[in-house]
């Protein structure tokens, strides 16, 4: 393709991705690179993006964060799950925890013994064999180096990309700030060469990182990747945030409270709440989503309401010539299950993996863009659950939402769990068996068999195990502080 060593990579933006991305190239390639990242504050971030699943753990590892200052520096609390209310039906809840539930054989997954037990009527909920669901549910949590506890973070996404930049920079990264005004491509290949501040200011490169937000100014305005549009099976395209004070002890898990368009958004940080409504515009005014936002606000806005509008979707080719996409830049599948962070983070992980150091060659561009199509399809169709899922009737949003049709692979996936309760976790899948069903469940969506395994079980063991299993995680999570006492010891910021 463009036989060019690659040394100068040029990231533009400095939202969430663009900082990520200059921290992890510095921290792990720094010394092979050189590294620019030029951002607008006249342009600004999105400025939400607070919410964050499991792998955000591993990531911090990678880029050598010590826990608790991260948490300070960005006002975090932890999260074992979120909690959806009035999905399947008004009045319902559920919580999809991080946790594992109950103890799989190799032959058949838990839930297929819970099914049974409870078919038996010697099963409690679920979510009773679920360490970090109970956690959650009383407000608790506690970890440490002998703690078998999975979870992750609610950040400040301001605090965040600050943090990351400082260390950037003490990394080596060099920031440019200014508007990128034009990007001179080579008029042969199409390659990018170089950005042109509005300042007249020239930054050249051998990669271009495009992190410009959804506007995709490299990927998009300039190389036309391409973008394949979700919006029959995503239909929001608007999001309403505002940050309020906090009411109450932080809640380890982010809440997810369906409405009659969409859903609304709280997530608990230290110093504050984030609340965000997302609806779909064709079915309910800004007007009115703002009334309803600000109507069913717990604390005082800090804030003013701020319309973002999206396009569920992906980004045809998130690496083309010599730019790779990442953040929104390269798609957006809605926020529901807080899964932006963790692509970005992935997406930055494959392209250090497979760093074209000696130049970029079609097959690792191919490979790169097959993996993150397939990832983002495989989270698509667990976002896309949700909404297809529900029984709701009583608005229109609601009523398209459950007589659409789905992708061919998650109609599968459905038909699978409810002809024979059968889930599983596929290749470039994110999400596991737990969370799948989970969610089915919570979803009302009832298995008409399950394996036949779990009758070989005799009663009286199947209710001793599950009691047993029941108690030892009550006892687990009696003796464990709650959420906002473990913060305070361990890590609310230090006062100046
Ligand atoms: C409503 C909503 C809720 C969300 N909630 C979550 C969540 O809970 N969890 C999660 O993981 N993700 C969430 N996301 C996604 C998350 O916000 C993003 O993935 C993340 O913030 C990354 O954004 P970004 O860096 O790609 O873009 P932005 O934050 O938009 O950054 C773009 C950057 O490009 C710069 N830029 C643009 N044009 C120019 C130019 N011409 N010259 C110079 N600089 C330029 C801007 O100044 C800025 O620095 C949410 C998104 C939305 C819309």
């Amino acid at each position: 393709m463009d036989g060019q060593e690659v040394r100068k990579v040029v990231i533009a933006g400095g939202g969430t991705a663009g900082w990520i991305a200059a921290a992890a190239l510095s921290r792990q390639l720094g010394r092979l690179l050189d590294i620019t990242l030029v951002e607008s504050d006249e342009i600004g971030t999105v400025g939400v993006g607070e919410s964050t699943i499991p792998t955000a753990r591993s990531f911090n590892a990678l880029l050598g964060l010590d826990e608790r200052e991260f948490m300070r520096a960005t006002q975090a609390t932890f999260k074992l799950g979120i909690a959806f209310e009035d999905w399947a039906r008004l009045g319902d809840r559920y919580l999809h925890s991080f946790g594992q539930i109950g103890t799989s054989t190799w032959i058949a997954d838990f839930h297929h013994f819970w099914l049974e037990a409870r078919a038996r009527r010697i099963a409690g909920g679920l979510g009773d064999y679920c360490f970090e669901l109970q956690a959650a549910e009383a407000g608790k949590f506690a970890t440490g180096p002998d703690a078998a506890i999975n979870y992750a973070y609610h950040l400040d996404a301001t605090l965040y990309g600050r943090y990351l930049r400082e260390r950037s920079e003490r990394q080596g990264v060099s920031r440019v700030e200014g508007k990128i005004g034009q990007v001179e491509q080579d008029p042969e290949s199409g390659f990018i060469r170089a950005l042109v501040l509005e300042s007249g200011a020239r930054i050249e490169g051998d990669l271009f990182i495009d992190c410009t937000g959804f506007r995709g100014l490299l990927i998009e305005q300039t190389l036309k990747a391409g973008y394949e549009d979700w919006g029959q099976w995503l239909a929001t395209d608007s999001a309403l945030a505002v940050q309020t004070g906090s009411v109450g002890p932080a809640l380890p898990y982010t809440r997810a409270i369906a409405h009659e368009a969409g859903w609304q958004w709280r997530i608990p940080l230290q110093h504050r709440v984030g609340n965000g409504l997302v609806y779909s515009s064709a079915h309910m005014d800004d007007d009115a989503a703002q009334a309803l936002l600000m109507a069913k606000l717990e604390g005082d806005a800090l804030t003013e309401p701020r319309v973002i509008r999206y396009r569920t979707g992906r980004r045809r080719k998130t690496w083309e010539k010599n730019c790779v996409a990442l953040g929104l830049a390269s798609g957006f599948v809605e926020p529901l299950e807080s899964t932006s962070i963790h692509l970005i983070m992935i997406a930055v992980t494959r392209l250090m993996q497979m760093f074209p150091f000696s130049g970029i060659s079609e097959p690792v561009v191919r490979r790169f863009n097959d993996q993150a199509q397939n990832e983002l399809e495989r989270i698509r169709d667990f976002i896309i659950l949700h909404y297809k899922l529900t029984e709701r009737d009583d608005s229109a949003f609601w009523r398209q939402c459950r007589d659409m049709d789905v992708p061919a692979t998650l109609a599968d996936r459905i038909g699978l769990f409810r002809e024979a309760g059968f889930a599983y976790q596929a290749s470039d899948d994110l999400f596991r068996v737990d969370s799948w069903v989970q969610v089915m469940l919570g979803q009302r969506l009832e298995p008409l068999g399950n394996h036949q395994v779990s009758r070989l079980m005799p009663p009286e063991r199947m209710q001793q195990s599950l009691a047993d299993l029941k108690s030892k995680i009550a006892a687990a999570v009696q003796r464990m502080p709650t959420h906002q006492d473990f913060i305070e010891q361990y890590c609310a910021p230090i006062p100046a």
